[in-house]
């Protein structure tokens, strides 16, 4: 089992001050989420979809490896938490405990849509997380839309959208929780496939939340909910507290991501779950 992180109210460290990151550290996350999908774009092509473990393999490793060799060359002193990193830049790592700057990368975000002929529901997280500030510089790139989002750019919440509100979930692993949200808004869910896509179909007016609960890591989230939070979105735990990264134990396994109009009702219906 593993405990909610620490909140706010105890750590005293906001999810994210955007307003904090320097220009170029938000130039280069977008550089290196749009590389990397540039990267992964052609592996699709040269790879193909008739051995799909291999393509997830491949995108995988060739993304990380990409990511953390412009890491290591352009920011040496800065501490790295990749999903697929090894040793000091994996899960396991313990230098980015005491460093104040941490990339926090999910190299290829929805794998398993990754190796779907046709699919657009997948992504490259790249976060940069600063110590007392949290979130800084985030880019989200989804490049089988060949769009990066990033924290230097706003996606205003538009006016709700006429008829039912829309729901993403989880393709593989719709929580309970978001059928409660549904039912007390009236909405439909959309099943659809990465964090980074689901966040980015929030800010991008197509969905106006998005709810995960039962496990994900902070790879799957830290970037889209730093460019969320950037323009004025919401984004918590399921309980309402605030996201906390760079946690000794990665595991974050919930968040709500919505129109800040919807926040009170939605968890106010996951509460009721309880
Ligand atoms: N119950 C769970 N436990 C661990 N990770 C989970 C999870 N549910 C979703 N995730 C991760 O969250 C990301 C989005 O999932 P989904 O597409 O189902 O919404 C995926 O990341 P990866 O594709 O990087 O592995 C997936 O592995
Ligand atoms: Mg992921």
């Amino acid at each position: 089992m593993h405990d909610a992180p620490d909140s706010a109210s105890v750590t005293g460290v906001p999810t994210a001050t955007p307003e904090a990151a320097s220009a170029a550290d938000v130039a280069f996350a977008a550089e290196l989420a749009t590389g990397a999908g540039e990267l992964l774009v052609k592996l699709r092509a040269v790879i193909g979809f008739a051995d799909p473990k291999a393509l997830k393999a491949a995108g995988d490793q060739q993304a990380n490896d990409f990511l953390l060799s412009r890491v290591a060359a352009e920011r040496p002193n800065d501490a790295v938490l990749s999903e697929e990193g090894k040793g000091e830049t994996g899960r396991i790592g313990t230098e980015r405990l005491g460093a104040d700057r941490v990339w926090i990368i999910d190299p290829l975000d929805g794998t398993r849509e990754y190796s779907e002929e046709g699919r657009d529901d997948w992504a490259v997280h790249v976060a940069l997380w600063q110590r007392g500030l949290g979130l800084t510089a985030s880019a989200v790139a989804l490049p089988a839309q060949d769009v990066t989002l990033r924290t230097d750019k706003v996606y205003a919440v538009p006016a709700p959208r006429e008829g039912k509100p829309r729901i993403a979930v989880s393709r593989t692993r719709p929580p309970a929780e978001a059928e409660a949200v549904a039912a007390a808004l009236g909405a439909e869910l959309v099943p659809m496939g990465s964090a980074g896509a689901k966040v980015m179909a929030v800010v991008a007016g197509t969905v106006d939340a998005y709810v995960h609960a039962g496990g994900q890591f902070e790879w799957d989230s830290a970037a889209p909910v730093g460019v969320a939070l950037a323009s004025g979105w919401h984004a918590t735990r399921i309980d309402g507290a605030p996201l906390q990264y760079n946690n000794p134990d990665p595991y974050l396994p919930d968040l709500l991501v919505c129109r800040p109009d919807l926040a009170g009702p939605a968890l106010e219906a996951i509460r009721g779950t309880n």
